[in-house]
């Protein structure tokens, strides 16, 4: 890094991975400037938002989703950049694929371009989206400017109840802070239940640092994190594994470090978390019900609250358990790792997946549904009646096949529940994995212990 008064700080980036959607610009740009990749070796790519998950070995029927995959692949062939394509064995959403890589480690900084790039932070990396503009500079120079944020702990303490898992923390978090509440922040996540976590839950709430407008949020790297990386195809190994890890081992906050913020939760009183509203800061306890939007005291809130309920076709007062679905959605980088569709398939295995409602398995990731397969959960959720797909973004946005027809509502394991996300007039409900499972079961919203 290079540090100057009164300049933003130049960061040097370890790692810069691409997708489809937000590259070709800058792969542009650099053509006509006459610039090459600067570390292709720093650098790669794969193809997740625009592709289809069932027949992937036709042609991309959708024109527009054909010609960005195309141009991703022929961009990385000029460039010289790995690429993982559909029908490769480690294509996946860009944000699953790294960490499963051992690309993602300890103490990088790493950039995409795009918004979700946070949760590498899980992993004690300094990981944040960027804009096209900056995903060339990183291409054509591999640094990157940027203003120093200020700091905030979000501690999390004590034992998490049954079913209530990784995506409830952070749900919960954001409806307490709300989807403004980081904004200038990186946040690390810290405190004994946070560390109880597996790297995948740690995952899910880094990942949805951007939801509360925080620019990245981290844990700090330990045990569970060095045992997740070990043996992975480029994590390091012999002498590199011991220098990396002395390393590692000081990548943690010191003790007594003073924050900018300091924002607190009791594991312990959290229930499964769902949303009811079009921004994933609008959600209550499934135990809860849709609110009153003339309740809120903020003026903003209320109408935002009105409106939500107006495009959500829901009545304040209506139990959250009373909301039936038509669509069930697992996958996304928030939640389209292994334990995900392990918690899930272990919830509906025996059950069948209710009248009227279809449900989609989506691995995140072609190795992860390579692994789900060996351990026959693919067979658990084809019993059950669910869809078993292959590896993409899917329904987690409207940029493929996979949408929601206006007016259907999903219970939806992703991160964003915007007007027309998941396709247009789309109703979405931001729920775990867990509550995923059972909602598929009986139709409506509901916890595994309802079944
Ligand atoms: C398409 C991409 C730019 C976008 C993002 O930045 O997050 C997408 O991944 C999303 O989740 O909305
Ligand atoms: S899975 Fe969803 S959130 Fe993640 S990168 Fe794809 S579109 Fe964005």
């Amino acid at each position: 890094m290079r540090a100057a008064a009164g300049e933003p700080d130049l960061l040097y980036i370890d790692l810069q991975l691409c997708h489809e959607v937000t590259s070709p610009q800058a792969f542009e740009g650099l053509r006509m400037a006459g610039r090459q990749v600067r570390r292709p070796d720093l650098t790669i790519a794969t193809e997740d938002h625009n592709t289809p998950t069932i027949d992937i070995k036709k042609p991309i029927a959708d024109i527009v989703s054909r010609t960005q995959v195309d141009t991703l692949r022929r961009n990385a062939k000029e460039f010289g950049l790995r690429i993982h394509s559909l029908g490769d064995r480690d294509q996946g959403v860009v944000h699953i694929i790294g960490p499963q890589l051992g690309i993602t480690q300890p103490g990088m900084t790493i950039v995409c371009g795009d918004s979700h790039t946070s949760t590498h932070g899980a992993f004690g990396a300094l990981a944040f989206g960027i804009g096209t503009s900056e995903v060339e500079h990183v291409l054509a120079t591999q640094t990157l400017m940027q203003a120093k944020p200020k700091t905030m702990a979000v501690t999390v303490e004590g034992e998490l109840p049954p079913d209530v898992t990784a995506k409830d923390i952070v749900l919960a978090l954001i409806s307490k802070v709300g989807t403004g509440g980081g904004q200038g922040y990186i946040a690390e996540y810290r405190g004994s239940a946070i560390r109880d976590l597996s790297m995948e839950g740690r995952m899910t709430i880094c990942n949805m640092s951007i939801e509360w407008g925080a620019k990245a949020g981290m844990i700090a790297p330990d045990e569970t994190t060095f045992a997740y990386l070990k043996g992975r195809p480029h994590a390091p190994e012999g002498a590199d594994w011991d220098a990396a890890m002395e390393y590692w081992q000081t990548l943690h906050t010191d003790d007594d470090a003073v924050f900018d913020t300091e924002v607190y939760i009791d594991a312990t009183k959290l229930t499964p978390f769902v949303t009811w509203g079009t921004n994933p800061g609008q959600g209550v306890g499934l135990d809860a019900s849709v609110p009153d939007p003339e309740e809120f005291e903020d003026e903003v809130a209320k109408a935002s609250a009105r409106r939500a309920l107006e495009y959500m076709g829901l009545t304040a007062g209506t139990p959250m358990r009373g909301i039936s679905v038509d669509t069930v959605f697992l996958g996304s980088c928030t939640n389209g790792r292994i334990e995900d569709l392990r918690l899930a398939a272990g919830i509906i295995k025996g059950h069948k997946v209710a009248d009227g409602v279809r449900m989609l398995v989506v691995p995140g990731s072609a190795r992860v549904r390579e692994q789900a397969m060996a351990e026959g959960l693919d067979e658990i959720f084809l019993q059950a009646g669910a869809e078993w797909r292959e590896a993409g973004c899917s329904m987690c946005l409207g940029m493929n096949p996979d949408q929601l027809a206006p007016g259907e509502r999903s219970a939806s394991t992703s991160n964003r529940n915007f007007e027309g996300r998941q396709g247009k007039g789309g109703r979405t409900h931001l729920v775990s994995p867990a509550v995923a499972a059972a909602t598929a079961v009986t139709g409506h919203l509901a916890a595994p212990s309802d079944l």
